[in-house]
């Protein structure tokens, strides 16, 4: 049977919906959630993603404020503003879009951000929440597949996942949730020997290698779940998966599409972050 195509923008489409909802309820109790996006130089696909990340906060009612600056911005002029952010009342979630120009150290500027509105969930604070299994903001884009495959009634519990990757924005959040949800957790990498003799264990793969169509059908047992991450070009300039769609879909039981499946979920995961974060900064506020 041909698999189950998981579609991730009906999925963040409809999470929106209810964001929208419960945003009103906020702005009617005096509450309106901010977010703080910074951008530092000219990456195009960077700019098309605040671009994005702008307008999504526009159609749910979150208030949004950008701040571009060119690549050759200084350290302290960055830290700076992220220190002002912290204390802006009006703000709820801060984030630095990645990657950062070269000069720039990633970690310092993500140290900087108060674990309070890192709705990014890269602090080392939420990291280590997330790795004990306690509420945090947790990754948009990990955490937009776990709540994909909850809206899809795909249990993770007691199943094995094997995550291909083990980036500190994908691959590693992926596997500390999935093992958060009672799942049988391998993580695979670059320097995984025999990587097939895995993923074809595997109940659920999450593939976030980024190399296009780089598993192919025969990595993938008959019947299982293939969560694909990646976002690359394919020989003709085509927006494609880490997973050969086309063969891989003849036997899996479901499988996302790119783009169409994980990407809508991390943006949409980013609003629900700052949402949460201004409940609670509203519930601190009546205690
Ligand atoms: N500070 C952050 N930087 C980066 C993050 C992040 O979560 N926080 N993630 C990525 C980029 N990203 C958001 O920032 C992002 C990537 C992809 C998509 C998406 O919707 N993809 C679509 C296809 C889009 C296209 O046509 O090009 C899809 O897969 O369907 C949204 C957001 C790195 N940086
Ligand atoms: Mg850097």
């Amino acid at each position: 049977m041909a698999a189950a195509i998981i579609d991730g923008k009906a999925i963040a489409q409809d999470i929106r919906t209810e964001l929208k909802k419960e945003i009103e309820k906020l702005k009617a109790n005096g509450v309106t959630p901010g977010l703080a996006v910074i951008l530092v130089g000219d990456d195009q696909a960077s700019h098309t993603y605040v671009r994005n990340k702008d307008k999504a906060c526009a159609e749910v009612g979150i208030h949004s404020e950008i701040y571009r600056y060119p690549a050759d911005l200084s350290e302290e002029v960055l830290l700076q503003k992220v220190a002002e952010l912290n204390e802006d009342p009006a703000i709820h979630g801060i984030l630095v879009q990645l990657p950062l120009p070269a000069h720039l150290s990633e970690d310092k500027v993500i140290d900087a951000i108060s674990p309070e509105k890192d709705v990014d969930g890269f602090h080392p604070v939420n990291v280590g929440k997330m790795a004990i299994g306690k509420e945090a903001f947790y990754s948009c884009t990990p955490y937009g597949i776990i709540k994909m495959l909850e809206r899809e009634n795909i249990s993770l519990e007691g199943k094995h996942v094997v995550v291909v990757g083990r980036s500190n924005i994908v691959g590693k959040p992926a596997a500390l949730l999935s093992l958060k949800e009672s799942a049988t957790v391998t993580v695979c990498h670059s320097k995984t020997k025999d990587l097939s003799a895995f993923t074809r264990q595997a109940d659920v793969v999450i593939a976030a290698v980024g190399k296009a169509k780089f598993l192919k059908k025969d990595d993938f047992k008959p019947g299982a779940i293939i969560i694909d991450v990646g976002m690359n070009r394919d020989e003709n300039g085509k927006l494609c998966g880490d997973v050969d769609f086309e063969s891989a879909k003849e036997t899996a039981a479901a499988i996302t599409p790119v783009p169409g499946g994980v990407g809508p979920m991390t943006i949409t995961m980013l609003l629900y972050n700052t949402v949460q974060s201004a409940k609670q900064k509203a519930q601190q506020a009546v205690k």
